[in-house]
């Protein structure tokens, strides 16, 4: 069932398996348009269930399609631990995902584990900024902030995206690139992560969704009154397009 909410938002419920079968399809898709278009393509990871939603493009024929070597990976947001340990964003992405296909090493930007959590959020922003004057991350003519090819986003039953939790003061940050949290209402407490301006001059992003846990703040999200406050997951608006894939136990309240 695919519903088309504002001009660049599609909401779409799959079958579980349906879902990450769609999903590859898709990234498959966005990935091919950007390494043709302009040889490389940036695409943004989250931490969470997202990894194992993103099983199926391991698989034929999405394997072999997708150009890996022109890929480059980054994190919406990190936890500050080392890149060893069971709650890294890295760990998962690289065990489950990244050391399977054949994205360079050198085009996986993980945060610098040695550092704080300020100190890894500025040395995260200072190599996204880098990273932009060397044309590799595309910049955002409207809001002058990187224009990511792709985010790929899960979303907590708080209706927390990235590490933006409800009702945190970071949900309303409209300077920084990355900044950091130290009292994470999810553990653990201390994370670095992209801000709303950075995720919302995207070129595509996705909304990854499953679970009835969920559902509430899909409701919230997708039906909630205006006037109501904003969950974070609400306020993710790209520049670009949003599609949600949500699955039927997420998707239950609407
Ligand atoms: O802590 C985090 O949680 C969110 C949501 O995770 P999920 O397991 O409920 O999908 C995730 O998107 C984020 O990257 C992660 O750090």
């Amino acid at each position: 069932m695919a519903e088309t909410q504002k001009s660049n938002v599609v909401v779409e419920v799959f079958e579980e398996e349906e879902l990450a079968v769609s999903l590859a399809k898709y990234v498959a898709e966005i990935s091919n348009k950007f390494t043709s278009e302009r040889g490389a393509v940036t695409v943004c990871l989250s931490g969470g269930s997202l990894i194992s939603n993103l099983r199926k493009l391991l698989e034929p024929p999405y394997v072999d399609s997708i150009e890996w070597s022109k890929w480059h990976v980054f994190w919406l947001d990190e936890r500050v631990v080392p890149k060893t340990h069971e709650d890294s964003n890295y760990k998962l992405a690289y065990d489950g995902l990244l050391s399977k296909v054949p994205v360079p090493s050198c085009n996986v930007y993980a945060i610098n584990d040695t550092l704080s959590a300020e100190g890894a959020a500025d040395d995260y922003e200072t190599r996204l900024r880098q990273l932009v004057k060397n044309g590799v991350i595309a910049s955002s003519p409207v809001t002058g902030f990187p224009k990511f090819d792709l985010m790929l986003l899960g979303m907590g039953p708080d209706g927390h995206v990235a590490s933006l939790f409800p009702g945190h003061p970071l949900v309303k940050e409209n300077k920084r690139w990355v900044t950091f949290i130290k009292d994470s209402p999810k553990p653990p407490p201390e994370r670095i992560t992209f801000t709303f301006p950075v995720i919302n001059s995207s070129a595509y992003a996705a909304l990854v969704v499953t679970g009835a846990a969920e559902s509430v703040a899909v409701h919230s999200a997708l039906r909630g009154s205006q006037n109501s406050p904003k969950l974070p997951v609400a306020m993710v608006s790209p520049e670009g397009e949003l599609k949600w894939f949500l699955d039927k136990d997420a998707a239950s309240k609407l």
